[in-house]
């Protein structure tokens, strides 16, 4: 999907009308297939960028097209179909507590399916293979009928991922996917996210803490900072000072030239409790 911001700008619904707005005259390109992580400090605007995006906040100043579609001058029932063309992964996953994995995963398709198709598929689900496909993508093929409620963070937020990858979203907004993870899942969180959307197609925009794995798997780096825009570069060219700049008063994260970037963590073994 090809994205079009133009100073654009948003603010959260609960902020004080007296606050700055969140977000404030972005303009940025993307091509269909691309990929950006979004960094930036605590605050910064990342995730009112994705809820932007996602058509669920609507801009309080400048525009945004979706495959030169606004989507706020489109009939509520097309905006509501536009929807159906994106996924948003938030950072904590809106899972039911006593759902089943499996069905957890398959919701990624409901935007897609008829709500007559939806409401069968809680009683006979159909689709499991596929779901049971993504999982293994993220190490968790034996999770496929475990209740939700029985999952570590790290766990819920991966299916929060596989969902994503039966979603067939032509635009992906990814909000701090790793928060829960440990260095070697969340290197192959990444990995498996970013081959996925280079398979399909898709946009994909993510919001990172972790800037050393932004380098190593996105090919395009956009740093914010108090809602605007502080650089937009590909990964080599984001130098420790540009990161010193973006987290100014706050410890800058320590990373390594891109060519000396250490070789991902080996898997850890996980205990049971
Ligand atoms: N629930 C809220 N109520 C009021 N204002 C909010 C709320 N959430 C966010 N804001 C405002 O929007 C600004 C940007 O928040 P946003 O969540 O987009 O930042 P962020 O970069 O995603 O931060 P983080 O990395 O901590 O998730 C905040 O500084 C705050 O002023």
């Amino acid at each position: 999907m090809n994205i079009e911001l133009k100073s654009l700008s948003g603010r959260h619904p609960a902020a004080a009308s007296s606050a700055p707005a969140a977000l404030q005259g972005l303009d940025l390109r993307l091509a269909a297939g691309e990929q950006i992580a979004v960094i930036g400090p605590s605050g910064a605007g990342k995730t009112t960028l994705l809820h932007l995006l996602a058509c669920a906040l609507q801009p309080s100043g400048g525009g945004l097209t979706l495959d030169a579609r606004d989507p706020w001058r489109l009939s509520s029932r097309d905006r509501q179909r536009l929807r159906g063309e994106l996924f948003l992964a938030p950072q904590v996953p809106p899972l039911p507590p006593r759902q089943r994995v499996v069905t957890a995963v398959l919701a990624g398709r409901l935007p897609r399916i008829g709500l007559w198709h939806a409401l069968r598929s809680l009683f006979y689900p159909t689709g499991i293979a596929q779901a049971d496909a993504a999982l293994a993508r993220f190490d968790l093929a034996d999770k496929l009928f475990a209740r939700v409620d029985r999952l570590s963070g790290g766990e819920r937020q991966r299916v929060g991922l596989a969902r994503a990858l039966l979603s067939q979203a032509r635009l992906v907004l990814v909000d701090e996917p790793l928060s829960a993870l440990d260095p070697a899942r969340a290197h192959q969180a990444l990995a498996t996210l970013t081959q996925w959307a280079r398979d399909s197609g898709a946009t994909l925009v993510a919001t990172l803490h972790d800037v050393p794995l932004a380098l190593q798997h996105f090919p395009r780096i956009v740093g914010l900072r108090e809602g605007r825009l502080v650089f937009d570069l590909p990964p080599g060219q984001v130098t420790p000072a540009l990161l010193g700049e973006l987290y100014a008063h706050e410890p800058a994260p320590a990373v390594a030239p891109l060519d000396e970037v250490p070789a991902p963590p080996r898997a850890v073994v996980m205990h049971c409790r």
